[in-house]
């Protein structure tokens, strides 16, 4: 505080400094601070009077409520603070004062009579404390130089304020821009140096409590982030804590697992898995850490992975489970069948077994009955053409010869190829699936048997594997073996005799013990005398043969089956709640002949769920070509469930392609002619689309 004889003289002498500079524009730079000289001078160019000091320009109620709402953040983060700081200057004749960065003035807080005392000055809220508007003062000044500054006395450029000491710091935002500005202003005598020193602090708490704020609030939107994203994927996501107490999860897991999210948060993980997955993790740690698990689920078979999640200092805080349905197997990187099985505590799920997690590497010991029966479990279906299958495919996993599937598109051949594998004792090793169809002929030599280093323009410089050397120690599946280009079958021939390859452009003989598994949806007793498919060959490949019955062949109550396992493993892959099927839509599937088999069964039920929310389908629901079917169409209406349809098949070739003609017309018109998502719909791959187009003459 300033008092006595030293006082009044400082006083003085600024008032003289201030009519000097005033009426003669005489300035003594050593008697006053740069700050306030330039100050002054922006003040005389501007034309600031400096008789004056009553703000003239003020925003009204309606603006200033915006202009508050716009500050919200700060005003909200700054009130404790000048609460504070004015509860220790209360009474001494203080005002708190908070602007923004244009000088509006949001708050003051203060003693009764210098609250008066100001409002005479028009000192308050909505009143615009700039330089320009109201001359050099601690706010405007301080918002101008961006630095705390304190005016005293005739230091201000109008008169009006020479009565008074405002001290006044700016308040910065986390990237350093000015957001607005702290003051507090009191009676000239009452002026102390340390009054800035307060303001000044005062002004950094504000900054480090808006920085708090803003990373909370930067937290709170990547939560958000994170939680819409986890909402999002088909995935199931489970949190488990240090406990291995599920602590959240997504729709998805809660669906594959059948379970609601009020019993799934709070369950024990390894009681919902039914194994000892979370300890094992937590106990060894990274080595565990992200391995796939096979789990058996009310859905079907599950591949689970669980990733620890680990403080900064090291220690386990806890994990995250990923859970989906398991798809033709688990591949690892290099296209390696993984995985043992354990179960799941669903709802119909036995979880009495006590199966632990069976991790890659610990395998499942082989030749036992119960483990070998479970890769056939994915194979839906109880009608006696499937069981017949199965039956087959268990014992083509008993052995190693080599296997022939025969079926129509759709029907499940690389579904059977997979488990046969998974049960054989191969299942360690890797399952290369390769479509022969698909592979250009130029690329066919090099894919199935690799190339050495630089045997063509664009190969790479140490050669590739070949499909055969990646299968070594499993199982090749070659998929549309019928569509095999003759010469090379001439090759694939003599490997298969010698077991061994020799790479495009090499001259080592590569030894390969791979178990081949080839399939096709052509007559290749046809393709044979028509000089399309090698003899020898067919007998090399034709030494266990599975025929895989088509779905019209399968019988109502497979067809029954088969829907509501796929309306379940759909809904969980699109993250929607499991709906039902009325019987009056459940008939007009059975009424239909799927030439796409399954997979346009799938087809047409995931195209279902997309388009509805409803929990029940109905008919109106069905696509239009199903909804109206050929009189005389063969469909499965009126069989037996699960029984064996010997009877009445007759000779239903030309209807069924009347039917096929018509199915393939209709998608069509309804797809506007766009051959991939016609395919799609019908469950057809384009190639086969393409040869019915022809076939048909649809091709306009
Ligand atoms: N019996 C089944 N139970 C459950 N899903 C099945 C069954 N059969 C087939 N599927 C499903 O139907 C789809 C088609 O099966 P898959 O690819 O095995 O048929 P495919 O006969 O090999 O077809 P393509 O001849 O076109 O290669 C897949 O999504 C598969 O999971």
């Amino acid at each position: 505080m300033m008092a006595g004889h030293a006082g009044l003289n400082k006083r003085r002498n600024l008032e003289k400094n201030w009519e000097d500079f005033i009426y003669s524009d005489k300035l003594d730079l050593n008697k006053l601070n740069s700050d306030i000289v330039s100050s002054w001078q922006r003040c005389k160019k501007a034309e600031v009077n400096p008789l004056g000091g009553k703000c003239d320009h003020i925003y009204g109620r309606d603006r200033l409520e915006q202009i508050c709402e716009s500050n919200k953040m700060l005003l909200e983060v700054a009130t404790p603070v000048i609460e504070s700081v004015y509860h220790t200057v209360q009474g001494s004749g203080f005002m708190v004062v908070l602007v923004n960065n244009e000088g509006i003035i949001l708050k003051t807080m203060g003693d009764y009579q210098t609250l008066n005392s100001a409002e005479r000055l028009n000192f308050g809220q909505g009143a615009v404390w700039t330089e320009e508007s109201v001359g050099t003062n601690a706010i405007g000044t301080s918002l101008t130089s961006g630095i705390p500054i304190q005016i005293t006395g005739a230091e201000h450029f109008c008169s009006h304020h020479h009565v008074w000491t405002c001290s006044a710091a700016p308040i910065c935002g986390p990237e350093g821009h000015v957001l607005g500005c702290l003051d507090m202003s009191g009676p000239y005598d009452k002026m102390h140096p340390h009054t800035l020193g307060m303001i000044v602090a005062a002004a950094q708490a504000i900054e480090s409590q808006l920085r708090r704020e803003l990373s909370k609030s930067e937290l709170e939107l990547a939560l958000k982030k994170l939680t819409t994203a986890v909402d999002t994927v088909t995935d199931g996501i489970m949190y488990i804590n240090g406990d291995g107490i599920i602590t959240d999860a997504n729709i998805p897991a809660c669906n594959l697992l059948g379970l609601s999210y009020g019993r799934l948060k709070g369950m024990r993980f390894n009681h919902v898995l039914g194994g000892d997955i979370v300890s094992g993790c937590f106990t060894a740690g990274a080595s565990a850490n992200g391995e796939d698990f096979i789990i058996s689920a009310p859905l079907g078979r599950l591949v689970c992975s669980v990733k620890t999640i680990t403080h900064s200092n090291g220690t386990i805080g806890g994990a995250v489970a990923v859970i989906r349905i398991q798809k033709n197997g688990v591949r690892g990187p290099g296209g390696h069948c993984t995985g043992g099985e354990m179960k799941a505590a669903g709802p119909s799920t036995d979880t009495g077994s006590g199966n632990g997690p069976v991790r890659p590497s610990g395998g499942v010991s082989s030749g036992t009955a119960s483990r070998q029966a479970a890769p056939f479990n994915g194979i839906i279906g109880c009608s006696q053409p499937v069981r017949a299958a199965i039956n087959l495919a268990r014992r083509a996993a008993a052995c190693s010869s080599t296997v022939l599937l025969l079926g129509e598109s759709g029907s499940g051949k690389e579904v059977f190829a997979m488990s046969i594998h998974m049960a054989s004792d191969r299942r360690q090793g890797p399952f290369i699936p390769v479509n022969c169809a698909s592979l250009p002929s130029g690329l066919i030599q090099s894919e199935l048997f690799g190339y050495s280093g630089g045997s063509f323009t664009g190969a790479k410089r140490d050669g590739q594997r070949g499909k055969f050397e990646l299968a070594h120690g499993g199982t090749l599946f070659l998929d549309e073996i019928g569509d095999m280009p003759l010469e090379m079958q001439a090759n694939l021939l003599r490997v298969l005799q010698e077991k061994a390859v020799m790479r495009v452009g090499g001259s080592k003989i590569i030894p390969v013990d791979v178990r081949v598994i080839a399939a096709t949806n052509k007559d290749l007793l046809r393709e044979m005398q028509q000089g399309r498919f090698r003899e020898d060959l067919f007998y090399r490949i034709n030494v266990l043969c599975i025929e895989i019955p088509p779905v019209r062949d399968r019988g109502a109550g497979d067809l029954q089956l088969l829907t509501q396992h796929l309306l379940v493993s759909i809904a969980a892959r699109l993250g929607r709640p499991v709906c039902k099927i009325d019987s009056a839509a459940m008939k007009m599937l059975a009424e239909y002949h799927w030439p796409g088999n399954v997979r346009e069964l799938a087809n047409v039920l995931e195209q279902v769920l997309i388009i509805t929310d409803d929990d029940v389908i109905r008919v109106e629901h069905l696509p239009r070509y199903l909804q109206k079917p050929a009189r005389d169409s063969q469909g499965l209406a009126g069989q037996v469930p699960c029984e064996p349809e010997e009877s009445g098949r007759g000779n239903p070739v030309s209807t069924l392609e009347q039917i096929e003609k018509q199915a393939i017309r209709e998608a069509l018109q309804r797809f506007d002619g766009n051959i991939s998502r016609t395919a799609r719909a019908l469950g057809i791959g384009r190639n086969t689309l393409y040869d019915k187009l022809k076939k048909y003459d649809l091709k306009d």
